[in-house]
């Protein structure tokens, strides 16, 4: 493995550069807050952890293995929302790479130090957290991003660029709307973002693929492109593509999702080595987004009485496996 490439330590406050805070310093932090230090070194990234302890706890640096496998070593400074808040600290960037269940209660906290003008971006996987976070923000300058890179963990501050992939940014408010701008305080030429007029459809398409894949990559206990190697789990993943094509089309709010299987038999090829991050989290016994994927659209489905039999079984064969 090559020795770290070192990032100097971050410069003053500069009015001219933007500031981000980045909060949640888990894989996607980790990656983001390296990829935008190295692509615009005259900028400021603070990182904010969950609390005192974890800043106090904090080793001062992050270290990203590349997906050249080249290592990249950048000191950050952390803060947590406490301190935020007695500090009176205004927010002018964040972006929001916590799981999509900390999103609502994190925003909220840090409210008094964001002002409309200040951009969010959020990077979940899902879509409630979008909504509710439109709902609690509606006036602020709100974004989202769909991405297809993957990262992991090796330890605490220790993240793996996994593979490689693109991004969409796009707007989720009409402030937003007015500052398609963004795109280039971001590293659009590294992390491949793309700026996307219509951000809605795409993150539909994204939750019905993790709908499709992570609960059977759990159920299975498989690698991703194992999916398509099991008959057994070959046939499951058939059905339920099929029953999530189907409520996709039916739900008044959801955005078709035609040719489901041919795309998610697609991702499983390009993604055929990587655990699922929905297995990932079970096996280190953490809680999983399948709330958010098969959870949240068995709710949007039993609302307007439409039978999902196969998600229902995906998300409490999933969650089962946490409470024994
Ligand atoms: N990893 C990947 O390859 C991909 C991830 N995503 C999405 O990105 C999101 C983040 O994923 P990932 O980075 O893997 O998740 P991780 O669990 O690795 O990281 C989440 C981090 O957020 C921290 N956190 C949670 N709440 C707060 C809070 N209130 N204040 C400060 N920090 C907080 C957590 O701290 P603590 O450890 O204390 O809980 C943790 O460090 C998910 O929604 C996921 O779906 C999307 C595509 C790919
Ligand atoms: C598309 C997929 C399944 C790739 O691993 C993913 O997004 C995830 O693991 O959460």
């Amino acid at each position: 493995m090559s020795p770290p490439v070192h990032i100097p330590p971050q410069p003053a406050a500069n009015p001219g550069q933007p500031h981000w805070h980045i909060l949640g310093a888990g894989a996607m932090g980790c990656l983001w807050a390296s990829i935008m230090q190295q692509h615009a070194p005259s900028q400021r990234t603070t990182l904010i952890l969950r609390d005192r302890q974890a800043v106090t706890d904090y080793p001062g640096a992050i270290e990203l293995q590349q997906a050249d496998g080249s290592m990249l070593r950048t000191r950050f400074p952390a803060t947590c929302p406490d301190e935020l808040i007695v500090t009176g600290t205004g927010i002018d960037n964040l972006l929001v790479t916590c799981k999509a269940a900390d999103v609502v209660s994190g925003l909220s906290l840090l409210k008094s130090n964001l002002a409309p003008s200040t951009r969010i971006v959020l990077l979940q996987n899902g879509l409630r957290t979008h909504l509710q976070a439109r709902e609690l923000l509606p006036d602020f300058s709100l974004y989202a991003i769909s991405l297809k890179h993957g990262a992991w963990l090796r330890r605490a501050y220790r993240a793996v660029h996994a593979g490689i992939g693109e991004c969409w940014l796009g707007a989720l408010t009409s402030r937003a709307r007015k500052d398609p701008g963004i795109v280039d305080h971001l590293p659009s030429r590294t992390m491949n973002i793309h700026w996307q007029a219509q951000i809605l459809p795409r993150l539909w398409r994204k939750f019905a693929i993790n709908c499709a894949i992570n609960g059977l990559t759990v159920i299975y206990d498989c690698r991703n492109g194992q999916l398509l190697d099991r008959r057994d789990a070959q046939q499951h993943l058939r059905s339920v593509c099929a029953e999530i094509e189907n409520l996709l089309t039916n739900l008044p709010q959801a955005y078709p999702a035609p040719d489901l299987l041919a795309e998610v038999t697609q991702v499983l090829q390009l993604t055929a080595a990587n655990i699922s991050s929905t297995l990932q989290d079970v096996r280190r016994g953490r809680q999983t987004e399948i709330a958010e994927f098969n959870g949240y659209l068995c709710e949007l489905a039993e609302s307007v009485g439409l039978p999902c039999p196969l998600n229902r079984s995906i998300f409490e064969q999933v969650t089962a496996q946490l409470s024994c």
